[in-house]
């Protein structure tokens, strides 16, 4: 069901603190660790920023400072891209609409030519998303060169059926950007690696570090294979954390234990 990978893909997650309401210095910020990440002895060919990376949870403010359709993140992104010649998946940002605001991931080719743009669906109540944010009407696959990937953001890992469409799309690799606190590191750890063992795919996930009023982020970004070995994960420290991916493992798990044949979708619910 899946095309041969070209070959494996260092991949780069920027877990980075992000500063309240300061859209300034999170893209200093967020540009300092990228130039990091690429110009480190091993070159990454994909670049993972972390959710709402421009702004943070600055719900109350946002209507002010969400970037107008995305425009000035993705021009940094995309000419950050191109300048490295790395691909980016660009975390999300708070990206304006008319008065919409929208949780969006952009997606960048080596050329800097956006590949994909999702908003998250999947609102999360407890930070208060759906008073502030509008959700998201798509799912999103995208190619990494020959890689198909699926996008996600944060608490759409607590919907298997969304992953399992992506999936069935024919992503190898699921990218999730996040801003995940404590007391639910468990549930992170937990739900990231029932996602890539379900669907046997690599789950590749950038969370954030740090502090804002009284939530604390904890990182643990993560690079899970489709086996479910881990084969990175940070501390709740601020790094770059690096790892490779390669989708021929994915072919073989889904041979050695054929779930996507064995499915039986006629008996499930609608
Ligand atoms: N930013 C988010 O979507 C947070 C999701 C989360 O913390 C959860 O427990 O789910």
């Amino acid at each position: 069901m899946t095309a041969k990978a070209e070959a494996p893909m260092n991949i780069a997650l920027i877990q980075a603190d992000i500063e309240i309401g300061n859209v300034k210095a999170n893209m200093n910020k967020m540009l300092d660790m990228m130039n990091k990440a690429a110009t480190a002895n091993t070159k990454p060919d994909v670049i993972v920023l972390p959710e709402l990376w421009n702004t943070g949870y600055a719900l109350d403010q946002i209507q002010d400072i969400a970037d107008p359709m995305g425009q000035e993140t993705s021009r940094m992104l995309s000419e950050f891209a191109k300048e490295h010649r790395i691909q980016i998946v660009g975390g999300s940002v708070a990206e304006r609409v008319e008065d919409r605001i929208y949780n969006t991931m952009y997606v960048f080719n080596r050329d800097g030519e956006q590949v994909a743009k999702y908003s998250k669906i999947h609102l999360f109540r407890l930070m208060d998303e759906e008073k502030h944010l509008e959700a998201g009407q798509h799912t999103v696959t995208f190619d990494l060169e020959r890689i198909k990937a699926g996008a996600s953001i944060c608490y759409d890992i607590r919907f298997p059926e969304f992953m399992r469409t992506l999936a069935l799309a024919d992503a190898q690799v699921l990218f999730v950007p996040a801003q995940w606190p404590h007391p639910r590191l468990h549930h992170w750890r937990t739900l990231l690696m029932a996602r890539a063992i379900e669907n046997q795919m690599y789950v590749v996930a950038c969370n954030r570090v740090g502090t804002s009023g009284d939530t604390d982020f904890f990182g643990h970004s993560m690079i899970i294979d489709p086996w479910g070995e881990v084969i990175v994960e940070g501390d709740d420290q601020e790094a770059i954390l690096t790892g490779t991916i390669d989708c021929n493992l994915t072919d073989e798990v889904r041979g050695r234990i054929p779930v996507f044949e064995d499915r039986r979708p006629n008996l499930y619910f609608k």
